[in-house]
């Protein structure tokens, strides 16, 4: 990786790293088509697609019952990986626990106002699964449906010859009501228009690669999603406190993710960003997953920056809004208060991106493409709606009805203002 400075950026090197899309653009169109077809042909264009992009020819689209059985067989082996996607499973369970919002009243001057909050019906989570197994990502898209109370969690993951059974049990251990082997956008698609195995669901959440994005933002507006979280990014803001090694380990890790990743280092320390680039060198080197780690590396939204003072790579993380944004600084609370811009923040050494993406609780399903800029990461709010109540006595009505009464007449709308009227006669 070689080193830039951020104010030699070129007009087209800051609009590949702020304005990145992960290679989503250009798939739209073949995204397009797939959902057409599976909206149109349903389980024949689903497992067409199967074949093409996974090389599975699908028997029964519904493994719920195979999940619940690759969860007992661990089960019955004492398998350690069950331990560990229990723990993590408690862990995100209690974070997400603390999110759920109180419904409240408030009365005052003969008027009572409140909200209330109620989760939808349908949610359909996509667990990813093509060059790797994402049973955390199960944990992460289930269980804050669970919390928020959805009455039926579908889940969709890729089809495989021998579909991985960690993956099968940490959905069933997360609690999906049911499990589909539908990989890619036909997956989306399946979960958005329904077909004769899949169920629609009012929201499809959920991570996954360009395909899956292309595909949520296709149906977006038919169903509701919860945001586009693409391929994984990682942005390290570093001083030159900061240990060289730590900040390529986390460049390494996220880019092990997708050819797409976006992984980004930047520092006002110009040795620390030599020892960082070296390092990244040294660490892809014989490494599982090369191909796609040079890949990410060598991404035009990836890169080791120089800058020439902290307040200039905290303006650039401000204007990257990535989805992990780690601080390795002497002052990171510091650093942190002038940040609003970011997925999840990690503070400190020994705060690796991993931590979260496995085991401490905070939902890995974060925005991507700059989209933290606009909201945040998979919640349990994404799974509530919130109604307002309201009650108002005679003497309320009283008070307000000039106010109400005028303002109904500005709009030219009479009847608002007479069924006030009517009631205070
Ligand atoms: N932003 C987040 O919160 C977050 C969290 C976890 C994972 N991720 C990302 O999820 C992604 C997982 O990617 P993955 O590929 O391993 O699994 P995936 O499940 O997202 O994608 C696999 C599917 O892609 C489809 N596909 C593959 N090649 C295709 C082609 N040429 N045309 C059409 N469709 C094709 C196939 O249908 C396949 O089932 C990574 O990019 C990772 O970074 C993001
Ligand atoms: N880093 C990913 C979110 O972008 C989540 C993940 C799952 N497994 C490992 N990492
Ligand atoms: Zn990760």
């Amino acid at each position: 990786m070689n080193v830039r400075a951020v104010a030699d950026l070129s007009p087209a090197e800051r609009r590949a790293l702020f304005e990145r899309d992960a290679g989503i653009e250009a798939v739209r169109g073949d995204v397009e088509g797939i959902v057409d077809r599976v909206r149109e042909e349903g389980d024949v264009a689903v497992r067409e697609f199967a074949e093409e992009f996974d090389g599975v020819a699908v028997g029964n689209l519904d493994i719920t019952d195979e999940a619940a059985r690759a969860h007992a067989e661990l089960e019955d082996a004492d398998d350690p990986t069950l331990e560990a996607i229990r723990e993590a499973a408690d862990n995100v369970r209690t974070f997400h626990e603390r999110q759920r919002p109180e419904d409240w009243r408030e009365s005052f001057a003969g008027r009572e106002l409140g909200r209330r909050f109620r989760p939808i019906d349908r949610a359909g989570a996509y667990v990813p699964g093509g060059a790797a197994a994402y049973p955390s990502s199960a944990l992460m898209g289930v269980i804050p449906a669970v919390v928020a109370g959805v009455d039926h969690v579908s889940v969709t993951t890729p089809p495989a010859d021998d579909p991985n059974p960690v993956t099968l049990a940490a959905i069933h251990e997360a609690g999906a009501d049911a499990v589909y082997q539908v990989g890619g956008a036909q997956a989306i698609a399946a979960l958005a228009y329904g077909t004769e195995t899949v169920t629609t669901v009012e929201k499809v959440v959920g991570p996954g690669n360009k395909w899956v994005t292309a595909a949520k933002a296709a149906v977006q507006g038919d169903v509701e999603i919860d945001f586009l979280a693409g391929p994984s990014e990682v942005l390290v803001l570093a001083d030159d406190t900061a240990d060289p090694e730590y900040v390529a380990a986390e460049l390494l890790a996220q880019a092990e993710h997708d050819p797409d990743a976006s992984v980004v280092a930047v520092t006002d320390d110009a040795d620390l960003a030599d020892a960082v680039a070296e390092a990244v060198e040294a660490g892809v080197a014989d490494r599982e997953r090369a191909e796609t780690v040079r890949a990410a590396l060598e991404n035009d939204a990836s890169g080791v920056l120089r800058a020439r003072s902290m307040s200039e790579a905290v303006l650039f993380a401000e204007e990257y809004a990535a989805e992990h944004l780690s601080i390795m600084a002497d002052d990171d609370e510091a650093l942190l208060d002038r940040i609003t811009n970011a997925g999840s923040v990690f503070l400190g050494p020994y705060s690796p991106v991993a931590a979260g993406d496995y085991a401490t609780g905070p939902n890995h399903v974060l925005p991507t493409n700059g989209g933290a800029k606009r909201y945040g990461g998979l919640s349990v709010d994404t799974f509530l709606r919130s109604s307002t109540v309201q009650r108002l006595d005679r003497d309320a009505l009283d008070d307000l009805s000039e106010t109400i009464t005028t303002l109904a007449e500005a709009e030219g709308l009479e009847a608002h203002a007479e069924s006030v009227r009517k009631r205070l006669e």
